[in-house]
């Protein structure tokens, strides 16, 4: 996907308006990076910060991770939101009308394909293998020399994968089922109330969520990069994520 190929610094976003239908991005957006996916905790007070806004919002507040769902719920309990998991490819409080459903794999080629990961790169042992059910994540934030054998051995697992397509991320390569992406999830929640009239506000930090600046700047809304990540299609910037939580404490 293209993206803006300007130095111009990006404005900050404005203040939250109760007319909106906001989306957030989780890891790197939300929360900061830890080695372990494991290890990420979300502190209570984020929570009830993200329920009273959702609140505020007629209810029109949607995570939109690449986590799975049952995982993002895990971080948030008990506060538990409409989301789009997997980069787009799990929804809850939406459908997506796509035409075919998403790519599945038999639960014995998947624990296969689990199990080598984990032998591949066993000679990393700081390397994470992230199972999410339908798609797998394969980590070298705590251990950057393990990023070439974890290139090669996606690039070899995707050939076992039918209908699936690699991730690429934040210190991560994924495989995961093609077809949707964060874009078509957001337009998803758009399509029906509490969402459906607003205006849609994304924030996101990572490749995957250029899918969803493109899809918000489509419907004149708000697209915020956090991090410095260049290029981007988003039209507003904050730093990090520590600054996405006072932009959305000033908001609670
Ligand atoms: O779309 P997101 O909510 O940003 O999810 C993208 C991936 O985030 C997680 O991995 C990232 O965060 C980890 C924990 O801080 C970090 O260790 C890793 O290096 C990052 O890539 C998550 O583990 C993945 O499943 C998500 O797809």
């Amino acid at each position: 996907m293209p993206a803006a190929e300007t130095d111009a610094p990006l404005p900050a976003p404005p203040p939250l308006s109760e007319h909106w239908a906001l989306f957030l991005d989780v890891d790197g957006c939300l929360l900061e990076f830890e080695d372990d996916p494991d290890l990420v905790r979300v502190p209570p007070s984020l929570s009830t910060q993200l329920a009273l806004i959702a609140q505020r919002l007629d209810g029109a507040l949607a995570l939109v991770s690449g986590r799975g769902i049952a995982g993002i719920d895990r971080l948030f309990a008990p506060a538990r939101f409409p989301a789009g998991g997997l980069h787009g490819v799990e929804l809850r409080g939406a459908a997506l009308p796509q035409a075919e459903p998403a790519a599945a794999v038999e639960p014995a080629a998947w624990a296969a394909v689990v199990a080598d990961a984990r032998a591949w790169l066993a000679a990393h042992p700081r390397a994470r293998v992230e199972d999410k059910g339908r798609a797998l994540a394969l980590h070298w934030r705590a251990e950057p020399e393990a990023e070439p054998r974890v290139r090669a051995f996606a690039a070899l697992a995707l050939a076992r994968l039918p209908g699936y397509r690699l991730q690429p991320g934040d210190c991560v390569l994924e495989l995961r089922p093609d077809g949707a992406d964060k874009g078509a999830a957001i337009a998803a929640f758009l399509a029906q109330p509490p969402f459906a009239g607003r205006r849609p506000v994304f924030a996101g930090d990572d490749l995957t969520d250029e899918h969803g600046f493109a899809l918000v700047n489509r419907r004149d809304g708000i697209s915020i990069v956090v991090g410095n990540r260049q290029p981007t299609l988003a039209t507003h910037r904050l730093a990090d994520p520590a600054a996405v939580r006072r932009w959305l404490q000033e908001a609670a």
